[in-house]
């Protein structure tokens, strides 16, 4: 039965939800109240987010550094956004293989963070798995894409390796060493890969490809295909803050500072607050790689 635009939340189970159906109106439960999000601060301009060239943090004598300054193979981060989009093109039946509530699963495919409790949902669709270490998870990860496991395994690996190189610049800059945070994340670190996916939305003004949030991580490391995401300059329009459009950059990748590293620096480092925007007519696909140290009372 086709549906009507005031259908509920709860008519929305995952694997049925109106951006998996490409429905050509969004439902009024996705609709985002303007009590919701600061929106009287929206004032997006992308010119005012830094760019920082990480290669000064390298060694000079690093040759991978000549490719793009993060030292990651262009390459590399294009078969990641390939897979990750061959993947939400897969028939319907494939995708629901991982589908699952479960938080805590370490790899499932869902699309609201929680399915029929969400009062407003979200136009995103997501895939996340565990990545570290890698030989413990992957064989749980997707075999289609036949190259999704080579490829998003690989970016994992080189995320990694450059968010241990920020943590131990940010560690330093605290006075607590640079190993501080990156020898801890071997034994007691995860990472956690989610691969989002945004179709068009008919009406992106509406709508939200993701609520404002900031991530529970120490770093977040995120590579998008097109704009849509923002972040809450706090420092902005005295207290009221704006958001701001995250540019485009070829090759570049988003650093975003998580929790962790909020309450680690006691607020010397400040999380970043953020959201997805939507877009009309193409479909966004984004990997962000949430670094995590969980700490133990041993
Ligand atoms: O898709 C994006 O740009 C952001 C995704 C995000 O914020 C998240 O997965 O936590
Ligand atoms: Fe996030």
């Amino acid at each position: 039965m086709e549906t009507e635009k005031g259908e509920s939340s709860s008519t929305f189970k995952m694997g049925n939800s109106a951006q998996e159906r490409s429905l050509p109106y969004v439902p009024n439960c996705y609709a985002v109240p303007p009590s919701y999000e600061p929106r009287d601060a929206l004032d997006s301009n992308s010119e005012t987010i830094p760019t920082i060239d990480i290669s000064r943090l390298k060694g000079s004598n690093d040759e991978r550094r000549v490719i793009v300054n993060h030292g990651i193979n262009q390459n590399i981060l294009d078969d990641a956004l390939t897979v990750a989009h061959g993947f939400f093109e897969l028939p319907a039946k494939e995708k629901k293989k991982f589908m699952s509530n479960d938080v805590y699963a370490p790899i499932r495919y869902t699309t609201s963070l929680k399915d029929g409790l969400d009062k407003i949902q979200f136009w995103r669709i997501f895939l996340k798995h565990y990545a570290h270490p890698l030989h413990r998870w992957i064989h749980l990860w997707p075999q289609n894409p036949p190259e999704y496991r080579e490829k998003m395994g690989k970016f994992c690996e080189e995320v990694r390796s450059l968010s241990l190189e920020i943590m131990r610049a940010i560690t330093e800059s605290l006075g607590l060493g640079r190993d501080y945070l990156s020898s801890r994340m071997d034994k007691n670190g995860m990472q956690v890969m989610a691969v989002n996916c945004y179709p068009p939305c008919p009406d992106p003004k509406t709508a939200l490809g993701l609520p404002p949030h900031s991530d529970y991580s120490c770093i977040t490391i995120l590579l998008q295909n097109l704009i849509g995401l923002e972040i809450f300059d706090l420092s902005a329009h005295g207290s009221s803050g704006r958001w701001v459009l995250v540019p485009e950059v070829k090759g570049a990748l988003k650093v975003h500072i998580g929790d962790h590293v909020e309450v680690l620096s006691n607020g010397l480092y400040k999380s970043v607050v953020h959201k997805v925007t939507l877009n009309e007519e193409k479909t966004r696909i984004s990997s962000r790689a949430c670094i995590v140290w969980v700490w133990t009372t041993r």
